[in-house]
């Protein structure tokens, strides 16, 4: 059975290394039958808002520059507290993650850290890679899925001293085609649920939890946002 989804993978990157995985997130996904696929880069999301509410899934990835996310996809995560925040457009909705960086540890995982509490700020679902670590025995080598071993999302390693035609490997770009798969699934299998509960697709319109209520739903937007006009109460 073919459950329609939309899925959106945002993405930055510098010097063309973490578009190729992103690439890859989006060719894994868009290999189940039913997913509908877009890639956006962080700099066009603020203008792609629309796609980005209406999304099942939303995939998101950035270089680790100095340990933490690029610098240009930090500011598409900020420009998200004025409306997607504040009106919790993305509750209910899926997220997941990668990484890239030119070392193997290189505190990649902060910045998968980093997108995880970002999507639980959203009050989204995230998803992570679902892999076991890769090469850590003596007979595994580095055309191995996951090579970098990592859990809560997908981590890609690309030498310094090489372009994107060719870095990453392909071995990142599999785990990156995996990660993408699976997202898919997972929106598909909440989509049918929700659908045999008789429940809506996503919730962002009525707001997510509201602390007030221990029903937890039916915040609204004005009432949530009952800090300085027109800026986000984290
Ligand atoms: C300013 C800067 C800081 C970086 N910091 C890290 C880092 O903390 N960890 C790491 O593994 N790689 C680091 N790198 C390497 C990049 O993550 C790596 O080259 C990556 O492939 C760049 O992706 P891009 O081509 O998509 O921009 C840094 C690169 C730059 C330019």
């Amino acid at each position: 059975m073919s459950v329609p989804v939309k899925i959106v993978v945002v993405y930055h990157s510098g010097y063309g290394h973490t578009v190729r995985i992103a690439e890859a997130v989006a060719r894994g996904a868009a290999a189940i039958n039913g997913a509908s696929v877009e890639l956006v880069t962080a700099e066009q999301a603020p203008g792609r808002w629309e796609l980005l509410d209406a999304a099942d899934a939303i995939i998101m990835g950035a270089p680790t520059y100095m340990g933490s996310l690029s610098a240009p996809f930090k500011a598409f995560m900020d420009a998200t507290s004025h409306l997607q925040y504040v009106e919790k457009r993305w509750e209910g909705k899926i997220a997941a993650g990668f990484t890239n960086g030119a070392s193997r540890g290189g505190d990649k995982q902060n910045s998968l850290v980093q997108l995880m509490t970002f999507a639980a700020q959203h009050q989204m679902h995230w998803v992570n890679l679902g892999m076991n670590y890769g090469n850590n025995r003596s007979y595994t080598n580095e055309d191995i899925l996951n090579r970098d071993s990592y859990t809560l999302g997908m981590a890609g390693q690309a030498d310094m001293d090489q372009s994107g035609d060719v870095a990453p490997p392909s071995s990142d770009l599999r785990t990156a085609e995996f990660l993408g798969r699976r997202v898919a699934e997972v929106a598909q299998e909440l989509s049918a649920g929700r659908a045999i509960l008789g429940r809506p697709a996503h919730r962002g319109v009525s707001g997510g939890a509201d602390n007030q209520d221990p029903e937890g739903r039916g915040v609204t937007a004005s009432k949530r946002n009952q800090g300085v006009a027109g800026l986000a109460t984290v």
